[in-house]
């Protein structure tokens, strides 16, 4: 089948990293590289970013006049009712979220969260009208097989029940490379998302969905990873706008380059 390349995606969570205040004042230095940058205005490169809960609402109005999505950094698996602390699916889109991150190694490692919560939350999102950012990745680091066969399993766990013409975005980010000093090595990145995607090709309902990189990543990884991925998930090392600017700018010649004309 052949696969109608997407948009490079630049995807960062700031996580718990900042205050409220650093929040908004990353969410304006983002509006501005947004409006400035040719691709991402023309759409060649997709942005979003997931800051911290109270940020949400007026992370949505800063950025609502710019192409850049924004999305929670997780999403309860119910729409409402008695759930003390939870925050469902239908209120993130109603305050103008439209991706929600889920299956998150720290989701998983501190929170207890397992494949089955992580379909569920999957399918939350979904139902909502919200691009999950599934987060799958090996625990330990080991052959690029044995990486493709653990989270080929984690996807399919995951994507149990999603509908034809569902839009996702797969975050690859294995455990051991997630707060690290360095990125997996670029070679590991390439084979592992090369296997996903063949896997995703191999079913109608999931072939168009993207498969971005995470854990580590910062500028100058992408130009190592070439079209073996759709962009990167980025934490710590996008938290400087000045940072994230030259991701960008990497991804907008990884989208030229994808567009068979020089970068
Ligand atoms: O959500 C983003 C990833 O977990 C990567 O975070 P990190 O780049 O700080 O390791």
């Amino acid at each position: 089948m052949t696969r109608t390349l997407p948009a490079v995606t630049v995807g960062v969570s700031t996580k718990m990293y900042f205050s409220y205040e650093r929040s908004l004042a990353y969410a304006r230095s983002v509006a501005e590289i947004a409006a400035e940058h040719p691709a991402v205005q023309s759409g060649a490169v997709e942005v979003f970013v997931i800051p911290t809960y109270p940020a949400l609402a007026e992370t949505v109005r800063i950025l609502e006049r710019t192409p850049v999505r924004v999305g929670a950094q997780d999403i309860a698996t119910a729409d409402s009712g008695a759930f003390t602390g939870e925050v469902s699916g239908a209120v993130l889109a109603e305050i103008g979220c439209t991706l929600a991150e889920v299956g998150h190694a720290e989701r998983r490692r501190l929170f207890g969260e397992t494949d089955l919560v992580t379909r569920d939350k999957t399918q939350a999102a979904l139902r909502n009208g919200l691009t999950p950012v599934l987060c799958i990745g090996e625990r330990m680091p080991g052959s690029t097989d044995a990486a493709v066969d653990e989270c080929v399993d984690q996807l399919t766990s995951a994507l149990a029940g999603t509908p034809e013409g569902s839009d996702l975005v797969v975050a690859y980010e294995p455990h051991w490379a997630i707060g690290a000093p360095d990125p997996a090595p670029a070679w590991h990145i390439v084979e592992v998302c090369r296997g996903l995607r063949a896997h995703l090709a191999s079913d109608q309902r999931l072939a168009s969905f993207r498969v971005i990189y995470g854990g580590s990543a910062g500028p100058g990884l992408l130009g190592q990873l070439g079209t073996a991925v759709d962009g990167l998930f980025l934490g710590r090392y996008a938290h400087d706008p000045a940072a994230l600017a030259t991701v960008i700018d990497e991804a907008a010649a990884l989208a030229a380059v994808r567009a068979g004309s020089p970068a």
